[in-house]
This record gives C-alpha cells, sequence and structure tokens, in this order.
C-alpha cells in the first residue's frame, strides 16, 4: 500500500490547522485553548483521509497518484474514495474531536486563586476523566453524527477540488500553485458549507452527557434543536467555518500537492 499520500497527508494536516485554529476556538470562545492536542490529532486524521482517499482510489481505478493526471479518475470514484476516506476519518476523528469541544466549552478564565480547578486540566486528564466517568463508549460519543457528517462531505470535499483544478488545468499537466490555494479553498469551503447541519448536533451530542443527559440520539437531537431554535440552528457557525475552511484546506492541498510531487 502506498503511505507517501498517509505521510503527505499528515504534515499538509498539521500545517492547515496552524492557519484554522483561530478560527475553529473563536467559534467557541476561549481563543488559542489546547493548540499542540489539535496539530497532533489532526495529523493523524488528515494522514487517514488523504490516505485512505488515495488507496482507495488505487483500489478502483488502478491507478497511482504519479498516474492520475494523465488518466483522471471518474467523479464517481473519486466521491466513493472520498466517502470511504471521510468515513474512516470520522472514528479516527470521533476521540479527538470530542476533547477538543469539551476543551474548548471550558470557558472559565484561567484560575482565579482559591477558585475549583476546571473540570478538565488538559487534553490527557479530559480523555482519562471520560474513560473513567463514562467509559470507553464516552470517548465514541457524537461519533455517529460525527461520521454522517463526513462521509458524504469528504465525497464532496474531493468533487470540488478535483473539478475546480479539471476546469482551469490544460489536460495532463498538473495544477498550477494558484489553481491547487483556490480549488483547496473552495473544496473546504464546499465541504464545511454540506457539514455544518451535522456538526452543529455533533457538537450538541458531544457536550451532551457531561452533566446531565437531554438526547436520545442523533434525530432526537435534530428534531430538539428544530422545535427550541428553528431551521436555523442547521447553519449556526456556517459563516465561520467557511472562513476557517479557505485557508486551511488551501494551505492543505497545496503542501499535500507539492510534498506528493517532490517525492515523485
Ligand atoms: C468534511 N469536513 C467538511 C467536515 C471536513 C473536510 C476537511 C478537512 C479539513 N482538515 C478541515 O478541517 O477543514
Amino acid at each position: 500500500m502506498p503511505v507517501e499520500e498517509f505521510v503527505a497527508g499528515w504534515i499538509s494536516g498539521a500545517l492547515g490547522l496552524v492557519l484554522g485554529h483561530p478560527f475553529d476556538t473563536v467559534k467557541l470562545l476561549g481563543f488559542f485553548k489546547g493548540m499542540s492536542f489539535p496539530i497532533a490529532s489532526i495529523a493523524v486524521v488528515n494522514s487517514v483521509l488523504f490516505g485512505v482517499y488515495s488507496n482507495t482510489l488505487l483500489l478502483l481505478t488502478a491507478t497511482s497518484h504519479q498516474e492520475r493526471r494523465a488518466q483522471p479518475p471518474s467523479y464517481t470514484h473519486i466521491f466513493l474514495a472520498g466517502c470511504t476516506g471521510g468515513f474512516l476519518q470520522a472514528y479516527c476523528l470521533a476521540p479527538f474531536d470530542l476533547i477538543k469541544v469539551r476543551l474548548q466549552n471550558q470557558t472559565e478564565p484561567v484560575a482565579q486563586p482559591g477558585s475549583p480547578p476546571p473540570q478538565y486540566q488538559g487534553p490527557v486528564h479530559c480523555a482519562a476523566s471520560i474513560f473513567r466517568e463514562e467509559g470507553y463508549r464516552g470517548l465514541f460519543r457524537g461519533a455517529w453524527a460525527l461520521m454522517l457528517r463526513d462521509t458524504p462531505t469528504v465525497g464532496i470535499y474531493f468533487i470540488t477540488y478535483e473539478g475546480l483544478c479539471r476546469q482551469y488545468t490544460p489536460e495532463g499537466q498538473n495544477p498550477s500553485s494558484a489553481t491547487v490555494l483556490v480549488a483547496g479553498g473552495f473544496a473546504g469551503i464546499a465541504s464545511w458549507v454540506a457539514a455544518t447541519p451535522l456538526d452543529v448536533i455533533k457538537s450538541r451530542m458531544q457536550m451532551d452527557g457531561l452533566r446531565r443527559r437531554v438526547y436520545q440520539g442523533v434525530l432526537d437531537c435534530m428534531m430538539s434543536s428544530v422545535r427550541q431554535e428553528g431551521l436555523g440552528v442547521f447553519f449556526r457557525g456556517v459563516t465561520i467555518n467557511s472562513a476557517r475552511a479557505f485557508p486551511v484546506n488551501a494551505v492543505t492541498f497545496l503542501s499535500y500537492e507539492y510534498l506528493l510531487r517532490w517525492w515523485g
């Protein structure tokens, strides 16, 4: 199994994340809280995303990434490979994302003298407390919603990227850096716009259970959110998600493409 896509995904994910972290955190308050943890985790997760995508495409079309410019795969194959990558990365992402959401929602300012310490002292402490209080399954709270969010939207991600690259690149050539940046940025926006409704639900499910369980499952969380807040609830955060998605994914795709070209 070719591994360079995994490594390129690893590095490019970390680079994209550094740019995106302030956006990601501002939507949950608590600026710059916990930066080193997401860097390490997104690197793993992005490596699964790109590695699985590229290797699924290899299985479906029998072309390696070096051959793909000369023999472009069909959009159906790109979509299916993207969905597979999205599905598998969602499972790797689930515990990391849960910890991130829990830490970012701890908005208490840094300990005042005499005040009780925050519930979670850091990512490792957070993981250990969730494990202690809710068991192994607790670490996967919200994973089902995350999988529903990422399976189709990672398909959309790669279709948009490939479609835009092909549109602006002469046949058989590699896309220019400008094309990769713009296509990567719009791929990020398109997939995040599609992902936002389930992103809202996912985050609510991840926070649920912290004190008192409110939701019975994904559907129940959707229904009660809509009942209480109207359909607009599904678009909560769509602007900040898009503003974050452009630079993050422009840099992710640019570094991914260039690392693979370097390595031949
Ligand atoms: C599928 N979904 C839209 C959720 C994410 C796809 C892009 C992944 C990228 N690491 C990022 O964080 O933007």
